[in-house]
């Protein structure tokens, strides 16, 4: 709570300060004086430190101490907002309401936007997710003020952390109390909410959606659109009537994608990096797109690829169109370098924060639109997407027009400057501008006139900001001026006058200048208004534009990297030829190619492998294409054929969740339990390294009740990298278990990576060869060896001959039970003799096994 001292002796001003401040406590409060945006109190040493503003300080009353202060100037408050915003803060602009030269008494003020992080619509960004939760469910909403997107479901917990990761939003609103942690897997602002609000929100949305109730807007059950209230009204209360479009909400159609689980996003690296960077991602090797809109999409499908085959055929047929008319493909391309971002100038009409400016480029992107159009229709597309996007795009050619005929080509950056209306549009603006320019005719007329009325050549009329327009006459002249000369000032060698009539001149000018002032902006508004009935129409063709660009940016990646297209299937199979991975082969030269064969019969791949040999890449990449191959992407390989999968699960690197707050090896089982609980037999699971975040013992057993676990009872195709060579045993129990390994070659005691995934398991793990060419002191490396040595048993990792150990001493037990078991009583001299032999038999094997 703000704590404010007795307003009795603050100063006016301030008493209204803390007035708003006691308002908005959870933000700074930008508080505009003149030309300034002022902070005070703490906030002036927030400023100054994060904006690196001067602390200054001002009386703040009588017999009371100064206080701090600093300033943004206003023209150029956006930048420092948005610093301020992106590092997280909330920020509450009070505007002066009035002319402070015409205000009696205290300047009137109000709180005219509240900017969030979830709500900076002007910027690019992520937007808001809202969580209401009852019970065990979790009813999620995602609203980007930037594009207008609203979405909501129900979830289990798990399913809503999902939910949120998938939107990354930049503040996260929840009902007060409501256990989500989010902040362990996302950086956002929590902003908390009471109940009262959701339902408040709920009424304002029914009323300014026009519904009645949930199901007019597709969901099941009301409680579904509880978040979507809660995050509306909150949408609505910061912004005012800054608000920017927001289109209905719809249900989150999940069921149409495959579900790419948040490790698996993060583990692939999808949008960006381990280290949060967005130019090491997936996006940013396959992005070819050219619109902000198109941008978007295409990050929104590399989350959500398309779950059918028939969807993921038509995306596939519509890219191979653009893909085989080279011609109009570039052609597209030439247009959608200009575009501008369609969906975002919407948002900001409708946010009452465009700019005259903003407009132009409105005209600018709508005449592109219809050019397009225009040039689509007549050559016509073939494929279903294509054809709905082209029905999608409207001709809004006359808003443009519209735009065109009412605005200059360059206008003015701010609305009130005047001098943003073209001449032609408004008889009575065109009157007003020609007494404008005719007035420093009239003027000269005039002071001639005087001129040869007073006889004093030299008189002169000017004009200054403080004063209007006076007669000047040197002090020689003096005696010659006529006495309706009224003196306003003396200078040293001169004085100066007014008289009746040039007042009344001045007083014309002025007022016609501020009618122009106040006309254009009423004809700007009501060019506004025209725009904003459109508002709908440039949203949907703003989508199309956005899903040309998405199939486009496939289409030209395809033909400039010579991909492939993969043959789509619903056979449980992933058969590729010669793949590489488009991300790490970006960055390695000389990425050596592989082939993946998994079909129903060779459902598990085992890979095992010294470290370093490119076991990891290889199971993201069977991962990532498969991915790319439900966007209706083409791929890098020779041949594919990828049968659809309805979830992908990944369970990669280690550390990456430590901010949850537990244990790296709780954590990595956490994250095993939620695959095993969650996957199908349509899944896609991959798997690296499970388990060595415990003992080794523990690693094995895990790691092969899991994959036995899968075999029996998810039966999904998987791929695990794993170091535990006792694992590929499984291969002998479950057929559809195969074993593989990274080659390598030994020259001369050095290890050679050759990359080549081959039949088999791996001899051992070469630790301590990578540790030496990884430079670990030459010391520690002869230890390591006579350590390894100490096994007798070349080239066998520890780990190997541990894990032998448990198997043995499983077979010992078997043996003894076996003995212990013996009805002596009931044995036949005979049947005596073939368990002794069977017995010495077991016992041989038994002993020949730790090879
Ligand atoms: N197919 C490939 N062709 C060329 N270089 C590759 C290939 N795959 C991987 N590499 C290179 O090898 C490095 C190590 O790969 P990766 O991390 O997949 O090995 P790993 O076997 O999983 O190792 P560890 O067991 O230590 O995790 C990669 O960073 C990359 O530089």
């Amino acid at each position: 709570m703000w704590n404010t001292p007795s307003d009795d002796d603050l100063t006016p001003m301030l008493s209204q300060y803390h007035h708003f401040k006691r308002l908005y406590p959870d933000c700074l409060l930008l508080f505009r004086l003149g030309d300034f945006y002022e902070l005070f109190y703490e906030d002036a040493h927030i400023g100054s430190k994060e904006l690196g503003l001067v602390l200054t300080s001002r009386p703040s009353g009588k017999g009371r101490e100064r206080i701090p202060m600093c300033g943004v100037p206003y023209h150029s408050s956006s930048t420092y907002i948005n610093r301020l915003v992106s590092k997280g803060y909330k920020v509450a602009i009070c505007e002066q309401l009035e002319d402070a030269s015409q205000a009696k008494g205290i300047v009137k003020r109000d709180v005219i936007r509240v900017i969030t992080p979830g709500t900076y619509f002007e910027k690019e960004l992520s937007g808001l997710v809202c969580v209401y939760n009852k019970g065990k469910k979790y009813f999620c909403a995602y609203l980007n003020p930037s594009t207008g997107e609203f979405v909501a479901g129900a979830f289990s917990k798990e399913q809503a952390y999902e939910f949120m990761c998938k939107f990354s939003p930049k503040e996260v609103l929840l009902k007060k109390g409501t256990d989500f942690e989010f902040e362990k897997l996302i950086k956002a602002y929590r902003t908390e909410l009471d109940e009262d609000y959701f339902t408040e929100g709920l009424r304002v949305l029914f009323k300014d959606f026009n519904v009645y109730n949930s199901k007019a807007l597709g969901f099941e059950s009301q409680e579904e659109l509880i978040p979507c209230g809660g995050a509306y009204l909150y949408l609505k209360n910061t912004q005012k009537s800054f608000t920017p479009f927001v289109k209905k909400p719809r249900p989150y159609a999940d069921e149409g994608y495959v579900r790419i689980d948040y490790r698996a996003r993060r583990g692939l690296e999808l949008l960006e990096s381990y280290e949060g960077r967005e130019d090491i991602s997936l996006f940013s090797v396959i992005n070819r797109t050219l619109t902000g809109m198109g941008k978007r999409r295409l990050k929104f499908h590399i989350l959500h690829p398309f779950r059918s085959k028939e969807r993921i055929l038509k995306m596939q047929s519509a890219v191979e169109e653009l893909i085989n008319r080279r011609e109009l493909l570039l052609q597209i391309r030439e247009i959608l370098e200009d575009m501008p971002d369609l969906e975002r100038l919407t948002s900001k009409i409708s946010g009452n924060l465009a700019t005259p400016k903003d407009f132009v480029l409105l005209k600018k992107a709508l005449f592109l639109l219809a050019d397009l159009r225009e040039k689509l229709m007549n050559v016509g597309f073939s494929s279903e997407v294509l054809k709905e996007q082209l029905q999608d795009m409207e001709d809004l050619r006359d808003i443009a027009l519209d735009i065109d005929t009412t605005l200059v080509d360059d206008p003015p950056l701010h609305l009130k400057e005047g001098g943003l209306i073209k001449d032609g549009v408004h008889p009575e603006l065109d009157h007003l501008r020609d007494i404008l320019r005719n007035s420093e005719k009239l003027v000269k007329e005039y002071e001639e006139k005087l001129r040869k009325e007073t006889n004093i050549q030299s008189l002169k009329i000017g004009y200054n900001r403080v004063m209007g327009f006076y007669i000047e006459v040197t002090k020689p002249n003096l005696k010659h001026v006529p006495k309706y000369f009224k003196r306003r000032q003396t200078l040293s060698n001169s004085e100066r006058f007014i008289t009746d009539e040039l007042s009344l001149m001045e007083e014309k000018i002025l007022s016609a200048q501020t009618r122009i002032k106040d006309l254009e902006y009423e004809i700007f508004l009501e060019l506004k208004e025209r725009v904003l009935s459109k508002v709908e129409n440039i949203a949907k063709s703003a989508q199309a534009i956005g899903y040309l660009d998405y199939i486009q940016s496939l289409a030209y990646l395809a033909l400039e990297q010579g991909w492939k297209k993969p043959i789509i299937t619903d056979e449980k199979v992933i058969e590729i030829k010669e793949g590489k991975h488009p991300l790490i082969c970006a960055f390695v030269k000389d990425y050596v190619p592989n082939d993946t064969h998994i079909t129903e019969d060779e459902l598990i791949i085992v890979i095992t492998g010294p470290n370093m040999a490119g076991k990891s890449s290889y199971i993201r990449q069977v991962a990532v294409l498969t991915l790319m191959a439900h966007m209706g992407s083409f791929l890098p390989c020779e041949y594919a054929r990828i049968g659809t999968v309805s979830s992908l699960h990944a369970r990669i690197g280690s550390g990456d969740m430590l901010a949850l707050g537990v244990s790296t090896f709780m954590n990595e089982m956490l994250e095993v339990a939620s695959i095993l609980n969650s996957a199908d037999e349509r899944s896609l699971i991959i798997l690296d390294e499970v388990g060595r975040g415990t003992s080794t013992y523990d690693g094995i057993a895990l790691s092969k009740a899991i994959l036995e676990y899968i075999a029996e009872n998810i039966k999904a195709r998987t791929l695990i990298a794993t170091h535990y060579l006792e694992i590929t045993k499984l291969e002998e129990r479950f057929p559809c278990i195969k074993n593989y390994h990274m080659a390598i070659s030994k020259n001369q005691d050095k290890l050679l990576f050759l990359y080549r995934l081959t039949r088999g398991k791996a001899e051992g793990s070469f630790g301590i060869e990578v540790a030496k060419m990884a430079g670990l002191p030459e010391k520690v490396i002869r230890r390591a060896e006579e350590i390894l040595s100490e096994y007798q048993v070349p080239f066998l990792e520890k780990v190997y001959i541990q894990s032998v150990h448990i198997e043995k001493e499983h077979k010992w037990q078997e043996i003894l039970q076996h003995i212990e078991s013996i009805d002596i009583a009931h044995t036949t001299p005979l049947q005596a003799l073939m368990i002794l032999s069977e017995l010495k038999e077991r016992v041989k094997t038994l002993k020949e096994s730790l090879i």
